[in-house]
């Protein structure tokens, strides 16, 4: 069976970037190799290359532009993204969020450039709409649960059952992740057995003294 997936996004955050990205890639690293569960990272742009080039894990851009190479100054162009060394991208977080035709633009730039596509969303009905793209994974985070240290899996679990079933309706070979508040193991199997890939996480790791330990705790009951 698939390894499931672990995507750390380490957002804006002043302890994802520098010295603490190169701490949490490595951490991620060393526990992907103990547990053979796939941890993948999204830092920003900056650190794309830097990740990429020195560990064994799949970083994933935060945003891409569904742009083509050309007059697009200040965009982000997946060409670049790719060539820094990117295995995937976000699209649409909820905190980067774009209109639909912006989503279905950047779905196909990344395919373009075989970019994994992560398209996030905020409900079942967007759930279900994202799939229609067709991208590898549809990420549901309940906007309201992002950063709150409230578990989905704990304190929402019905949205997360019922956008696995809206999106296997749709498309049954786009796989769901699920997001906002994961800090746990027991967080991590919940998810899982409700019929997702993976979790898409980041203040519990990201913020955490000992990325590390985290990290372990999170893959312990897989
Ligand atoms: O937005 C998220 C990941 O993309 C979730 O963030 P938290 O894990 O901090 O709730």
């Amino acid at each position: 069976m698939e390894s499931p997936l672990i995507l750390i996004n380490l957002k804006t955050y002043k302890e994802g970037i520098g010295d603490r990205a190169h701490r949490i890639a490595a951490a991620a690293e060393t526990v992907s190799a103990e547990s053979g569960v796939t941890i993948g990272i999204a830092p920003s742009f900056m650190e794309i290359h830097p990740l990429s080039r020195h560990y064994a894990i799949p970083v994933y851009a935060q945003h891409i532009d569904g742009i083509s190479p050309g007059t697009g100054t200040g965009h982000i162009l997946p060409e670049a993204v790719k060539l820094a060394g990117a295995h995937g991208t976000l699209i649409n977080h909820s905190e980067r969020r774009l209109t639909l035709a912006d989503i279905e633009a950047a779905v196909s730039a990344a395919k373009r450039v075989r970019l994994e596509t992560v398209v996030c969303t905020n409900n079942v009905p967007t759930s279900a709409a994202a799939a229609a793209l067709s991208p590898d994974y549809v990420a549901i985070e309940p906007p309201e649960l992002i950063g709150s240290g409230v578990s989905v899996s704990k304190a929402d679990p019905g949205i997360i059952e019922n956008s696995v079933a809206a999106v296997r309706k749709v498309h049954d070979g786009v796989k769901v992740l699920t997001g906002a508040g994961i800090q746990s193991g027991e967080c991590v199997k919940i998810a899982l057995d409700l019929g997702t890939h993976g979790v898409l996480l980041a203040s519990s790791v990201v913020k955490a003294d000992d990325p590390e330990k985290v990290l372990r705790e999170l893959v312990s009951l897989l």
